[in-house]
């Protein structure tokens, strides 16, 4: 379970650029459950998995995962138990490593020890299983590097490292923005499957409204920092993008011009 009281952060305090990006957040997440995270440019969604990945240090509330108050702790600390997508294919792996070695090194966070002896042959036996599971013929590729795949590509790998280390906590930032329609839609396939079957406990943030709608137990809206809508069960079933839309544009009290881009 994750449960965050009263979050507040605020940036470069004191200076003229202070900014408040999250404004008293109390949100309580059931293990296992698939939250999708909207909300307008600025709205704070990005600091909100910054702070459940550590990354973000609140500047006063309380952040619990588990029994665990992880508040002060940082990214390395909490490295085992929080896994975090980017929306940048090439930002949560390392270029220049091979696929191998980059499921080695997911499958070492948050341990202490150095790097060696990372892939004995049991290992690497499942990590080919892994990514063949995939079905993009990756699992003849483990010795190519990470730098040669598709963003894509990129992406199923990132998400089959996100699993390797025993999180339970998944943070997926806008994962799917940069990659075409057809592949978007097998990466957030990959991501249901994954999700369900580990029973991950998942913030997903999306500007698509659809897929806010389509994925998930339950949807959040964000604006100004704060939670301004929260909806699950019945209520959630029975919302449809252009009510989102609708919000939206409430919130931001102007004519959207991306609509096409929102319901896409
Ligand atoms: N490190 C930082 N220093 C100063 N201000 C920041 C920092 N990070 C975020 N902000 C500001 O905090 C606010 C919330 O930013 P955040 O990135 O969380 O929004 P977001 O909802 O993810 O937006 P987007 O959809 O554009 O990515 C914005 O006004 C942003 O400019």
């Amino acid at each position: 379970m994750i449960a965050l009281s009263d979050i507040k952060v605020v940036f470069g305090r004191g200076t003229p650029l202070e900014k408040q990006a999250l404004n008293g957040i109390s949100l309580t997440i059931e293990e296992g459950s698939f939250v999708t995270v909207i909300g307008s440019n600025g709205a704070g969604k990005s600091t909100l998995l910054g702070v459940l990945a550590g990354d973000v240090i609140a500047t006063s509330g309380q952040v619990r995962i588990g029994t665990a108050d992880v508040t002060r702790q940082g990214t390395a600390a909490r490295a085992g138990r929080v896994a975090r997508v980017f929306q940048d294919p090439l930002a949560g792996s390392c270029g220049a490593l091979s696929i191998e070695e980059n499921l080695a090194l997911a499958a070492r966070r948050g341990e202490r020890r150095g790097l060696a002896p990372a892939l004995g042959a049991r290992r690497r036996e499942l990590f080919r299983a892994r990514i063949a599971e995939l079905n993009l013929g990756l699992e003849n590729r483990m010795g190519d590097r990470m730098d040669l795949l598709s963003g894509g590509q990129r992406q199923a790998v990132s998400l089959v490292m996100a699993t390797l280390a025993g999180s339970d906590v998944l943070l997926l930032d806008e994962h799917t923005a940069a990659l075409d329609p057809g592949m978007a839609e097998f990466i957030m396939s990959l991501t249901q499957k994954i999700v369900s079957e580990r029973r991950l406990t998942t913030l997903m943030v999306t500007h698509s409204m659809r897929q806010a709608l389509d994925y998930g137990h339950r949807t959040i809206m964000l604006h100004g920092g704060e939670i301004v809508l929260d909806v699950t069960g019945d209520s959630r079933k029975t919302l449809q993008v252009e009510d989102l839309i609708a919000m939206f544009r409430k919130m931001r009290g102007q004519t959207l011009d991306d609509d096409a881009l929102l319901i896409g």
